[in-house]
């Protein structure tokens, strides 16, 4: 049987080296290209990719992933940047490609998922919660893509639980001092040296605290998660957002 035939788009960078590395490593996948920037997206045509792993920049991932749809590749995206109106563009865009599967993934680190499923388990809980994630200094994009997704996830389940706005009395600050404001949720963004990817959610109420914390040590902790989207997205066709739906997490 033929292996199925992966390219990596961006292979020149921090997460597109360690993808191109564990595509390779694969048995059961076969590595047909990988581009940098500059490169031509029809290299991926030409080399018969089936799927691309999509690792590049916020300002680049939607080019790069329309084309894929238009030509039928499947695609497994890390890459951030993906607000409601992207989402509603590649939405539009997919039933002209039927059978073709779109994962994005804000976060491939297993952890990092189940951080966001605890996270969503304990929202209803806690009459207070803010989130902290911290990153290394390279990163393009403030609040991470997974931070946003953690507390998009934690509103909507405490407003389907009816929870009222959270308590705080902050009447004047420095502008930013409490933090971007996502759907509710103080969402705070450190940058150091030193740090890969890392991520704390503080829930508060009467006399407790619940921290679910999670750490990514290096960028080899993204790749089971990267490996698992690549078996998988050929039998997922339309927009899949997050790798939880490929986890089995409630079976
Ligand atoms: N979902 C996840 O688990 C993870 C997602 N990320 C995200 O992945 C993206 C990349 O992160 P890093 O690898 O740290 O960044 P990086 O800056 O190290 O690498 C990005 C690479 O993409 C290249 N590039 C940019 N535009 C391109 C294009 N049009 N075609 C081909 N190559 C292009 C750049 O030249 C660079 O080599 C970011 O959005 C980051 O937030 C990062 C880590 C984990
Ligand atoms: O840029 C990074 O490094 C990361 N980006 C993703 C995000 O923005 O959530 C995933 C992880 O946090 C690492």
């Amino acid at each position: 049987m033929s292996k199925p035939r992966v390219a990596v788009i961006g292979a020149g960078g921090r997460m597109g080296a360690e993808a191109v590395r564990a595509v390779e490593s694969a048995e059961d996948l076969e590595l047909v290209a990988a581009l940098g920037r500059g490169d031509s997206l029809d290299a991926l045509t030409g080399a018969g990719a089936e799927i691309a792993v999509e690792l590049t920049h916020p300002d680049s991932v939607m080019e790069n992933v329309e084309f894929c749809v238009r030509n039928g590749i499947h695609c497994v995206v890390g890459t951030t940047g993906w607000t409601d109106e992207r989402l509603a563009t590649l939405r539009e865009l997919l039933p002209g490609s039927p059978g073709t599967g779109v994962l994005i993934a804000p976060n491939f680190g297993i952890g990092a998922v189940l951080t966001m499923r605890f996270a969503q388990q304990a929202a209803r809980f806690f009459e207070s919660v803010e989130v902290v994630e911290l990153h290394h200094p390279n990163k393009a994009d403030a609040p991470s893509g997974t931070a946003a997704r953690t507390a998009q996830l934690i509103a909507a389940a405490r407003e389907e639980a009816g929870c009222p706005p959270q308590p705080d009395a902050t009447s004047t600050a420095l502008e930013g001092a409490r933090g971007a404001d996502v759907d509710g949720v103080p969402v705070h963004a450190v940058r150091l040296r030193g740090l890969v990817a890392h991520q704390e959610v503080l829930f508060g109420g009467e006399g407790e605290i619940l921290t679910i914390r999670h750490d990514s040590m290096n960028r080899g902790s993204f790749m089971p998660g990267v490996l698992l989207g690549v078996r998988r997205i050929a039998q997922s066709p339309g927009l899949t957002f997050g790798l939880e739906h490929f986890l089995d997490l409630d079976g």
